[in-house]
């Protein structure tokens, strides 16, 4: 069974963009774990495929029951992984992606049986970042806020060393290309 990849970086710096054309190219060999959360369904996105949508009670019932590889609070609303997402995929033969936030990076590094490489997307600055996210019109004046200081720190944590490789996505084309450097390298 090969490694899960495990995806992170700031709010808008553009994993699902690059996810999304590995998957569209390599269908057979990735596959995504979906996460699962008690956020509501922004337009477009589609229930078991860019998220599983849970009620709050129920995925307090999820961490009762240990369910969960990782999961974290974030802008009030709780996000987590459950080992049958990971699991769904690897058993079907294919290389598992998990796109998850610093907390839970810091979570799954401390599972010693869950052996995994990190990759993380930067964006070329915090000042780019705002303008996607402005740009993508997900956010309110207070979503935006709060996700360019949790950028701050997620950065920081980067800058530490905690991941096996740093791509920053400047030209789409150029960090997709990295991605599948890191990707293929093993
Ligand atoms: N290299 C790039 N240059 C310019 N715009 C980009 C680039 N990469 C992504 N974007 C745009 O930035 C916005 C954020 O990208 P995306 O939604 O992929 O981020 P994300 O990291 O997956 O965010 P989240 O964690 O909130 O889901 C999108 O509107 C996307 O089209």
């Amino acid at each position: 069974m090969s490694r899960p990849i495990i995806l992170s970086g700031p709010s808008g710096s553009g994993k699902s963009t690059i996810l999304k054309k590995l998957l569209e190219e390599f269908p057979d060999k990735f596959g995504f774990s979906v996460s699962s959360t008690t956020r509501k369904p922004r337009a477009g996105e589609v229930p078991g495929v860019h998220y599983n949508f849970v009620t709050v009670p129920e995925f307090q019932r999820m961490i009762k029951d240990e369910e969960f590889v990782e999961w974290a609070q974030f802008s009030g609303n709780y996000y987590g992984t459950t080992l049958a997402s990971v699991k769904e995929v690897t058993e079907s033969g294919k290389t598992c992606i998990l796109d998850i936030d610093m907390q839970g990076v810091q979570a799954i590094k401390k599972k010693a049986n869950f052996n995994a490489r990190y990759l993380f997307v930067a964006p070329p600055s915090i000042e780019s970042l705002r303008e996607r996210l402005t740009g993508r019109g997900s956010e309110t004046p207070e979503s935006l806020q709060k996700r360019l200081d949790a950028a701050t720190a997620e950065m920081a944590y980067a800058e530490s060393g905690a991941h096996d490789q740093i791509i920053v996505n400047d030209v789409v084309e150029d960090a997709y290309k990295q991605l599948k450097a890191f990707i293929f390298s093993e």
